[in-house]
């Protein structure tokens, strides 16, 4: 209440009335008459049946499967929990189920099964790209199936007619203060999407476990589709002139993305938008933001709810923040050192960071022991379109300064860089320079593994976490401490 009765911080008249030229020209009365007529139609009669139908088919099966299983291995043990675990932040502790996707600590991250480079190659892209839709990422994230471009395209039709946001949840945004971190604007917006949560208000009225799912199905639509024009605006309003893009419903997921952010002229940064939104949908199911919104989800707050735990999470410098985090290491190392990449110098520049207690940030990983996989996909695509870039210059070099460095010190247990320590560098490239914006970008992604996963929480009846605690004096007790 207060929120809306507050003086606008971005009180442009001009702004007002170029919005409501837009916002008429695209109401979402008229979002799903202007569908195309395949692709209004696809996401309830595509060839193959929409993802809500394949789900239907797969949940009793799955079901099934775990019935079946726990009745068999229920009583298995699968690890022991030391006290060093305990205090470690519950490292290496196997206590989560997980389905979209697997983290070995050499190889990276599978989605349900399959690498980056095989998801690469199998999963539809655009038909004038090669990176994988997002869509069809989540799709297989849902599914475990590679679906069909026709699929995938009833995604994107689904989540361009699904994207229209409240008015007051578009108010709630124009009124955030520029300096309000953007990835508070992004977690205060998808709470207020709780206002129109349909799981929220069946749950209300009574509603019957084995319908759950389909609810929280509806409600993880809606966010994904949300988190577009929400991001958008975020961006438009702190940097840009407040004028956000309507969605266009013939286009796909990340070009609507490019679009909203002021980038969609540039077909490079829209395909790097599919990279990225694909790789930084999943990581298994113990990180921040994802063990978060499970966590929350467990108690069975609506998705919206869930997700806004989740980025609050991935808001963190030592999880999702450290792709802004980055941007800054790097931009002051560059001012410091300027043009010599010596070795020496480089090196020098790294020691008094660590001596002043501080993390190369970008480095190291709480499961991943090799360099990240989504590094090198992500080093792979600067290969292709910016070799010459001196910041890819510069993130190349560190590549080959930083490890040494970080296994001398002889701290952390993995030396090598994680996804967040080549994104920064990418955007920088396409002119999408604010970096307090990067971890909006990784939110947008994160929310697909998120959703998927809430899916199958609700379809497989999870019950509400809360695992057990000890004080210091009880857990000495447990030990026989003296
Ligand atoms: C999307 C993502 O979330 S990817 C990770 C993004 N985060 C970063 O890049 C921030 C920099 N990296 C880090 O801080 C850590 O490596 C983390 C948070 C990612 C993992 O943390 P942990 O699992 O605790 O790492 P690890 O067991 O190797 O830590 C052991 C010690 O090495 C230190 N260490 C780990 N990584 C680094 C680093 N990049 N630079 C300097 N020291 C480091 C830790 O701070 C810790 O020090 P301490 O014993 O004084 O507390
Ligand atoms: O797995 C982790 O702990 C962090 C990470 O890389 C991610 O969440 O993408």
């Amino acid at each position: 209440m207060l929120i809306l009765t507050a003086p606008r911080f971005m009180n442009n008249t001009k702004l007002a009335s170029t919005r409501r030229l837009a916002s008429s020209l695209f109401s979402q009365a008229s979002l799903r008459s202007k569908l195309p007529a395949t692709a209004a139609a696809s996401y309830s009669t595509i060839k193959g049946g929409s993802l809500k139908d394949r789900l239907t088919e797969l949940i009793p099966q799955k079901q099934e499967e775990i019935k079946k299983f726990r009745s068999e291995h229920g009583g298995d043990v699968v690890g022991n929990v030391t006290v060093d675990q305990m205090y470690g932040g519950a490292r290496g502790i196997r206590s989560l189920v997980w389905e979209g996707s697997v983290l070995d600590p050499s190889e990276g991250i599978r989605f349900r099964g399959y690498s980056i480079p095989e998801c690469q190659k199998l999963l539809p892209s655009s038909p004038n790209g090669k990176q994988p839709l997002p869509e069809s990422l989540f799709w297989l994230l849902v599914t475990g199936e590679v679906p069909t471009l026709t699929q995938v395209q009833s995604l994107s039709a689904e989540w361009a007619a699904r994207s229209q946001l409240p008015k007051f949840v578009e108010e709630l945004i124009d009124r955030c203060p520029p300096s309000l971190h953007p990835m508070a604007q992004f977690s205060l917006a998808i709470t207020a999407l709780e206002h129109d949560s349909a799981f929220a208000k069946a749950y209300e009225h009574g509603l019957n476990k084995h319908d759950y799912w389909k609810y929280t199905y509806e409600d993880c639509m809606d966010l994904i589709a949300k988190t577009v024009p929400i991001a958008g605006r975020i961006y438009r309003n702190i940097y840009r002139d407040g004028i956000v893009a309507p969605i266009q419903v013939d286009k796909d997921h990340s070009y609507n993305f490019a679009n909203v952010l002021g980038f969609a002229n540039n077909k490079e940064f829209v395909e790097l938008m599919r990279l990225y939104l694909s790789l930084h949908s999943d990581h298994e199911g113990g990180n921040v933001s994802a063990h978060s919104g499970h966590l929350v989800g467990s108690a069975l707050s609506s998705p919206f709810l869930s997700m806004a735990a989740s980025l609050n999470g991935l808001a963190g410098p030592l999880h999702g923040l450290a792709n802004q985090e980055v941007l800054s290491f790097l931009n002051t190392m560059k001012e410091e050192i300027g043009d010599d990449l010596s070795d020496e110098r480089i090196k020098s520049y790294l020691w008094d960071l660590l001596k002043s207690g501080r993390v190369v940030p970008g480095y190291g990983h709480a499961v991943l022991r090799k360099t990240d996989p989504r590094y090198t996909a992500q080093r792979e695509f600067a290969q292709e379109y910016l070799p010459k870039d001196p910041m890819f210059q510069l993130v190349s070099r560190l590549y080959e300064v930083v490890p040494a460095v970080l296994t001398e010190h002889g701290k952390t247990k993995n030396p090598f860089p994680n996804v967040d320590s080549h994104s920064g560098i990418l955007l920088q490239y396409y002119g999408l320079k604010e970096q307090n914006f990067y971890t909006v970008l990784f939110g947008v992604s994160r929310t697909l593994g998120v959703a998927s996963q809430l899916i199958w929480d609700r379809a497989l009846g999870f019950p509400i976490e809360r695992p057990k605690s000890f004080s210091t004096e009880a857990l000495k007790k447990l030990v026989n401490a003296k």
